[in-house]
């Protein structure tokens, strides 16, 4: 794997007739987790999809750059919102469908390992309709960090998930992506001040950083200083909603 790059993305997208985002400057820092969040429509998705190289359905005048100069085809790995499993493959088919599409041999051992990690090694010969939303949300984490990509970008992977679920997976992920340079995107207050070491808010007006506590992620949800800075947070999202 190649040392993950810091990843910049500015510029104006222009979406039927409006500006969706103007003079946007969103720097993601080297190896660490950066936290969008943003009212819903305000174009955190369509920033992933920029930073993808995919369709956004608008027109961009800017640029994404990483900080090695390399492009950053092929070296994101990316969970969208919709799990986008193959309904015709098992779970351990769906983990490993990376490298069965680029021809390469399928780690299975890798695979297995993944798939118990996320707690479902008894529904491994399972198709996707026999699971429930948030097993399938797991596989697709799964597939997500089975790809061994510098640049991880998760749109909402953990928002179908209960409570006690949401919090092994977003330590999973954690642990499984230490040093890589990776973009959440939430609408979770209490999941990026657990997660990031940045944290920015996305509205019509712009993008603002937001001070996340001095403890490194995952923090202690226990701790005052990640209630209080979860309680800050919701309550200026609140805030910008209104
Ligand atoms: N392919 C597309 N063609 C036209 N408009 C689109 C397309 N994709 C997204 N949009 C519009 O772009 C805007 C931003 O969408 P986007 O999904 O980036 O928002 P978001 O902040 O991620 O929202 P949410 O939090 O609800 O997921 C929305 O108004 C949406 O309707």
């Amino acid at each position: 794997m190649t040392a993950p790059p810091a990843i910049e993305v500015r510029g104006t997208l222009r979406m039927d007739g409006r500006d969706l985002f103007r003079d946007l400057d969103l720097r993601i820092a080297p190896g660490e987790w950066t936290c969008l969040l943003g009212p819903s429509g305000v174009g955190k998705s369509t920033i992933l999809r920029l930073i993808l190289g995919l369709e956004t359905g608008g027109t961009f005048d800017g640029s994404v750059t990483a900080s090695d100069g390399q492009a950053l085809e092929g070296r994101c790995g990316y969970m969208a919102q919709e799990d986008l499993l193959l309904p015709w493959r098992d779970v351990r088919g769906n983990v490993g469908l990376g490298a069965s599409l680029r021809g390469v041999p399928v780690d299975a051992a890798k695979v297995d390992a993944l798939i118990a990690r996320v707690g479902l090694s008894e529904h491994a010969d399972k198709t996707p309709r026999a699971l429930s939303g948030g097993m399938r949300q797991r596989v697709a984490l799964a597939r997500t960090l089975m790809e061994d990509r510098p640049v991880v970008l998760l749109d909402e992977p953990f928002s179908a998930l209960d409570a006690r679920t949401r919090a092994d997976m977003q330590e999973l992920a954690a642990d499984v992506l230490k040093g890589r340079t990776v973009l959440l995107v939430t609408h979770d207050p209490a999941e990026a001040i657990r997660l990031g070491h940045h944290v920015h808010v996305l509205t019509q007006a712009g993008l603002s950083g937001w001070p996340v506590p001095e403890a490194d992620p995952v923090r202690d949800v226990q701790a005052a200083e990640t209630q209080r800075a979860q309680a800050d947070l919701l309550a200026h999202l609140r805030a910008i909603a209104t």
